[in-house]
């Protein structure tokens, strides 16, 4: 059961240390056979992804503007592959919180990088999903045949997100900006009222319900009975794990950033933070309180930070001399009731996107999984190890089962790592394939939630060219 599951979860620390995981590439990998058949006729392969290091908002990316950040995780990425950018045919760039003077942040991070201005560049969004958005919309070009080469990727910056003026002052500005004589703008003017100037905050919450995504976790974590205790347990293992991978140089899709006018150079994550586990348990409720579970330190922190990959046909890479990292062999996509099954789209995803592939969950050598929150994460584990709840809400015989968790999330996660919404995706892609790699896997399972209640699962393989550098 789920339960004797979670209570190993510090033991887990101890049992799979990422150092063990140090191995050289010896499965003998083809093309010839693959298990899981190419559903494009186009073989779609990753060939690298980067990012920006992701840091707490309100540090050092703070006097920034958001595509200043994508800008580097797209330069980062032509020179880290060595590719052109002429050779590229089109961007797909994931944003959520748009800043407004840049809505279409894709193009002016692309003009920004040096890409020629025939290429065009589209943005799209899809919540904490939103890069991975960006790749699948990239795999439905190549397979329509309508390109060949796409940088995916997408950023967040939440040291500077638009507040606006009430709805009354803005009605106001923009009725006294029609006004035609100045006795009507004097009229106009009278209206005012000083509670016109209390602003507008955007909140990370629903829109249909007008929760935050906080709260709902610890709604979803109380009705899975996830204790406190677990969920910090949990957050000490995603930051310990961040930790050693860091230590060891195992996250080299970071490309440093040099800061705008000066000769500051980021190198590394920020919020990385290894703590004692009764310091955790000390914090207090961070959203329901005061009896809530979910804290600070056992919830994502909200991040600044961009990601970009490169994909493209197989063909194409060999013609290029790449060596690609992933096929990107299969996704979809699923919604859910945005109230009470809100960040359970790992769940719901990975049965689909497993079935649609032809695999089980033994099959699965490495697991990224977006953690949104401790208490999400382990809601999802028990979800996924419920056959009541596969029947009753999931139009299922039963349940998927639990994955190994020695393969899960090894390099820590959104807890730890941070979680800049729409660059999360690219990074949960390129961590499973330098873990394919240093693992000596197979096939990686990618999923994660999304507020609307949507969700993503995606199964890639690691491709027999890939090195984890
Ligand atoms: C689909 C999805 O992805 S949904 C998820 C979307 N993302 C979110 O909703 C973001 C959720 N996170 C947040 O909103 C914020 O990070 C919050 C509200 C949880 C916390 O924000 P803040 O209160 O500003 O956090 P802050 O960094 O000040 O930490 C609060 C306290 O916890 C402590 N703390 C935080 N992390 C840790 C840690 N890992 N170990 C020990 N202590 C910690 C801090 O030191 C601080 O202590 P202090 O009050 O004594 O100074």
């Amino acid at each position: 059961m789920a339960s004797n599951l979670l209570k190993n979860i510090i033991k887990l620390d101890t049992r799979v240390s990422v150092s063990q995981n140090v191995c050289l590439p010896i499965r003998c990998l083809s093309t010839a056979s693959p298990r899981v058949k190419d559903k494009t006729g186009k073989n779609i392969v990753f060939v690298d992804g980067v990012r920006t290091p992701f840091l707490l908002s309100g540090t050092d990316y703070a006097p920034l503007m958001p595509h200043q950040l994508a800008k580097e995780a797209l330069i980062g990425l032509m020179r880290k592959t060595n590719v052109p950018r002429e050779v590229v045919d089109y961007i797909v760039y994931g944003t959520v919180i748009q800043e407004v003077k840049t809505s279409n942040i894709g193009r002016e991070a692309a003009l920004a990088a040096g890409f020629p201005h025939s290429v065009p560049a589209h943005t799209v969004t899809m919540a904490c999903i939103s890069s991975n958005q960006g790749i699948t919309t990239g795999i439905g070009l190549i397979a329509a045949g309508a390109y060949d080469v796409i940088v995916a990727g997408g950023v967040e910056f939440m040291s500077d997100v638009p507040i606006r003026h009430s709805r009354k002052m803005r009605s106001l500005l923009l009725r006294a900006n029609k006004a035609k004589t100045p006795l009507d703008k004097l009229k106009l003017l009278s209206t005012f009222r000083p509670n016109f100037l209390l602003p507008e905050l955007p909140a990370v919450a629903e829109f249909s319900s007008g929760e935050t995504m906080g709260f709902s976790a610890d709604r979803l974590a109380a009705s899975f009975k996830v204790s406190r205790e677990e969920q910090d347990q949990y957050a000490v293992r995603s930051h310990t794990m961040a930790k050693e991978a860091q230590d060891k140089g195992y996250l080299t899709d970071i490309v440093p950033f040099r800061l705008p006018n000066s000769s500051k150079v980021i190198e590394k994550d920020n919020g990385i933070r290894v703590s004692p586990i009764d310091k955790l348990a000390k914090l207090k409720a961070a959203f329901v309180k005061p009896h809530g579970t979910v804290t600070a330190a056992n919830s994502s922190f909200l991040t600044d930070g961009a990601s970009a990959c490169l994909i493209m046909t197989e063909e194409k890479a060999k013609q290029l001399g790449l060596k690609p990292k992933l096929y990107l062999r299969d996704f979809t996509y699923v919604a859910q009731d945005p109230i009470d099954q809100l960040l359970l789209g790992p769940t719901y995803a990975t049965p689909k996107v497993l079935e649609k592939a032809g695999l089980s969950v033994k099959d699965i050598d490495v697991w990224e999984v977006h953690e949104a929150f401790a208490g999400q994460i382990l809601a999802n584990l028990k979800a996924m190890d419920s056959d009541w709840f596969a029947q009753k809400y999931m139009n299922r015989q039963s349940k998927v089962g639990v994955p190994d968790l020695s393969k899960w999330n090894n390099w820590g996660g959104s807890l730890s790592i941070g979680h800049p919404f729409a660059a999360t995706g690219v990074r949960l892609t390129v961590h499973t394939a330098n873990r394919l790699v240093r693992e000596d896997g197979q096939f990686g399972l990618i999923a994660a939630c999304a507020a609307g209640g949507q969700g993503v699962g995606m199964i890639v393989e690691r491709h027999p060219d890939a090195t984890a550098l």
